[in-house]
């Protein structure tokens, strides 16, 4: 399978695998994640993990594609003046759920997407505690796979009534509700990281709307799969959910699986 521009879901399927099993050992080595945690300026948690998966994406990622630029939350975060001329690039999130990775509910995930004039148009998943890729590619399809079997094709469930919400874990806001409440909800979830997005394309959830802040990497690979499964992330305005704005932080969206 490959993208417009000819970028084949393969070898990104495994790299960020490979990043995992590396997120993994770290998982299993370390008794007390907190002891292996720093607080970045922000006060966000970045721990050995999220380093040692950016630094497995982004060598394995330009030494495959030299000419496609990469933007990850561990790395140099290139000048607006310069990458609002990128025609496309990576979007990685090397450690999807830090607060989940130390919390140790398996609710994390490695994020690597390709965004082509602002848009993403190929994403993948992997959740390393459950060893389950999630990836998707605009106009083909989106999957979920355990590595090495057979893939199942994701469909969202196209429904909108009785419709399950799906939250964050750590960082639910209270003004999700008001806009929840204007659909007919009949139950909830939480969950952490970008799984939200994977259990909607998978029609496990419907909904998702987000008003607490995220960034660009935590939402692109799942915008990815929840459209490439028949979903759909809006902003505001009703508009498709874009990226590479000059502040990185996105706004208020809302996901949804009709
Ligand atoms: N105050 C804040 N500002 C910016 N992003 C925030 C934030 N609080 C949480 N996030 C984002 O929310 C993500 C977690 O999402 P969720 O709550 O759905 O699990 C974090 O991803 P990281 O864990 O990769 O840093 C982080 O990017
Ligand atoms: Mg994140």
């Amino acid at each position: 399978m490959t993208t417009q521009v000819d970028v084949s879901i393969e070898p990104i399927k495994q790299i960020a695998i490979e990043a995992g099993r590396k997120i993994l050992e770290i998982y299993e080595k370390y008794a007390d994640l907190e002891a292996i945690t720093e607080r970045k300026a922000d006060n966000s948690p970045l721990t050995l993990a999220d380093q040692a998966s950016h630094t497995i994406i982004s060598e394995r990622l330009m030494a495959l594609y030299p000419q496609i630029p990469l933007l990850s939350e561990e790395g140099k975060h290139t000048a607006y003046e310069i990458r609002k001329e990128w025609d496309r690039f990576w979007l990685v999130d090397p450690l999807d759920g830090t607060k989940e990775f130390i919390k140790r509910n398996g609710e994390f995930t490695v994020n690597i997407a390709l965004i082509e004039k602002n848009v993403p148009v190929l994403g993948v998943i992997y959740a390393p505690v459950w060893n389950l890729l999630y990836y998707g590619i605009h106009h083909l399809g989106a999957f979920k796979e355990t590595p090495g079997q057979t893939p199942v094709k994701l469909q969202v469930n196209n429904k909108q009534n009785l419709l399950t919400a799906v939250g964050s874990r750590s960082h639910a806001d209270p003004a999700e509700a008001e806009v929840l409440n204007k659909y007919d909800i009949s139950g909830t979830t939480s969950i952490g990281s970008s799984l939200k997005f994977c259990l909607i394309a998978e029609g496990k959830a419907d909904i998702y709307y987000r008003h607490g802040p995220t960034m660009e990497w935590d939402t692109a690979a799942g915008q990815s799969i929840v459209t490439a499964a028949g979903g759909q992330v809006q902003d505001a305005s009703g508009n498709i959910f874009t990226y590479n704005k000059p502040s990185l932080l996105n706004s208020s969206f809302l996901c949804q699986g009709f």
